[in-house]
């Protein structure tokens, strides 16, 4: 099937390679020249493990394409994803100027029939705003899909190639056929397309990423309940996950949700439901907790050194706003930047992917070290924000030999507190008791 996807950023080369693998002929299109040069000439734009050995295959054999101009990738196609971003607006509601913009440029430049589907994150109603804009110039027949994508950065192909469910909110038969004959490759496993009404396709995604922001949300609560109760975080995770009717995934607790979607979307939803009149009070509690715990370790290390941070330096593990990823969009880290900072202390930083991308924001505010043991050199602790594979298991050793105080400040709970006690570390993490060298 020739396939066209508008927006080539994350969601957009992720789908539009996917869709490649699976023997169509894909056109991605993007205003940015200097990504459609990369893409064309081989070079992935972004980090996502698995992605790169797909692009480059489907890019040689030619069924993957890139383009600046959106008649020529539009032009044979059958379907038409729009991938663009919806950015939080002054308000929070989801910005649609680039779905509209997009929209509106198609009605311009439609021959015949198109499916033209909606995968980006966009509120209720904005399929009907679609049509309403395409219409404007365009006279001819065409859907509207609603088609939202749940994969998650870092594990992304898997997410797209073996989807849990895919939803599809489709008014018409024939774009429910043209849509069940493109995803039929992926949902061979036994998981399910879902078909719907547009509507509801459009509200299932914010309803998703809001309810696994409140679990995390409620279990960041429950850390906070753990450290005044004298409780461990984890033993209580473990007592909760395994009923099935709450799961074991997303009962992490540690230094809040980051990322360029929950924040986003939960905000988002808080806004669409003002607009009908609903006070969505979960959902405001959800993002008042996720503040508060961006900064839960800052406390413990005022306390620690005495409200007096001035001079104090410290070893950041972790700036990604989650492993496998090089993103930093509303990432725990950089609050944690900007608060030591703003107290007087220095900051020297270790990331595996990102560190290019926080240069690029915060400049040469803080140093960037080489590797993890490098950039423990002197510090007076060491705080880790984002739990990649590599910080799991160090080489403790090199780290006693490195910082100059023993200290750890954990948000990711990745070490037990008893095995670093025993290396003579102080350490402190998230809903867990504190591990003091030398008491019991
Ligand atoms: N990043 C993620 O993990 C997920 C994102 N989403 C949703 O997917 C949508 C896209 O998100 P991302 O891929 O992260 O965005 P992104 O910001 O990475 O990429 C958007 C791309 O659209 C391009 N663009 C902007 N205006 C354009 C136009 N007029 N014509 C052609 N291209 C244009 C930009 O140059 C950029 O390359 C959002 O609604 C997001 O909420 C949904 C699921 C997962
Ligand atoms: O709409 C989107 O863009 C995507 O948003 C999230 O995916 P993503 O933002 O890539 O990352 P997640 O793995 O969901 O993690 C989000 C944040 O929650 C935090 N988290 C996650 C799980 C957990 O138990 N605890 C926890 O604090 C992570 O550290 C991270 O900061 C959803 O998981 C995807 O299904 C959705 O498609």
């Amino acid at each position: 099937m020739k396939i066209a996807v508008v927006g080539t950023g994350y969601v957009g080369l992720v789908t539009g390679t996917c869709f490649a693998e699976t023997g169509n002929d894909v056109t991605c299109v993007d205003i940015d020249k200097s990504k459609v040069e990369k893409l064309s000439n081989g070079q992935i734009t972004i980090y996502e493990p698995g992605l790169e050995k797909l692009f480059l295959r489907n890019l040689k054999e030619e069924r993957l394409r890139f383009t600046t101009s959106l008649e020529e990738g539009i032009k044979d196609a059958a379907i038409i994803f729009l991938a663009l971003p919806t950015p939080p607006g002054e308000d929070g509601s989801a910005d649609l100027k680039y779905i509209l913009g997009v929209a509106d440029h198609l009605g311009k430049i439609l021959k015949d029939y198109k499916v033209i589907v909606d995968k980006s994150t966009v509120p209720v109603g904005t399929a009907e705003k679609v049509h309403a804009a395409v219409s404007k110039n365009y006279k001819g027949e065409f859907d509207v899909v609603s088609n939202p994508e749940f994969l998650r950065e870092g594990v992304a192909v898997e997410d797209f190639m073996k989807p849990d469910r895919v939803v599809i909110g489709a008014s018409s038969e024939r774009a429910k056929k043209v849509m069940s004959e493109l995803y039929n490759p992926f949902v061979r496993s036994g998981n399910p397309i879902i078909n719907m009404d547009v509507r509801s396709a459009e509200l299932s995604k914010y309803a998703a990423n809001s309810f696994l922001a409140t679990k995390i949300s409620f279990m960041n609560e429950i850390a906070q309940l753990c450290e005044r109760l004298g409780a461990d975080v984890d033993m209580v995770r473990r007592g909760i996950g395994s009923d099935e009717r709450i799961g074991k995934r997303f009962l992490f607790p540690g230094i809040g949700y980051g990322g360029s979607c929950f924040p986003k979307d939960v905000q988002a939803l808080v806004k669409s439901s003002k607009e009908v009149s609903y006070d969505f009070q979960i959902l405001n509690a959800v993002m008042d907790v996720n503040e508060r715990q961006k900064l839960h370790l800052m406390p413990k290390i005022k306390k620690y050194f005495k409200d007096d941070l001035k001079g104090k330096k410290f070893a950041l593990w972790g700036l990604a706003f989650k492993p496998n990823t090089d993103d930093i969009r509303e990432a725990p880290a950089l609050y944690m930047i900007d608060e030591l900072t703003a107290a007087g202390a220095t900051l020297s930083v270790f990331d595996p992917e990102a560190m290019p991308n926080v240069k690029g924001v915060i400049g040469d505010k803080v140093e960037y070290a080489e590797n993890q043991y490098d950039c423990l050199e002197g510090a007076d602790a060491l705080i880790i924000a984002t739990e990649w594979n590599e910080f799991r298991t160090p080489n403790f050793l090199k780290m006693v030999t490195a910082l100059k105080n023993k200290v750890i400040f954990d948000g990711r709970n990745l070490f037990e507190g008893s095995a670093v006690k025993e290396l003579g570390f102080y350490y402190e993490s998230v809903g867990r008791a504190v591990a003091v060298p030398g008491q019991k």
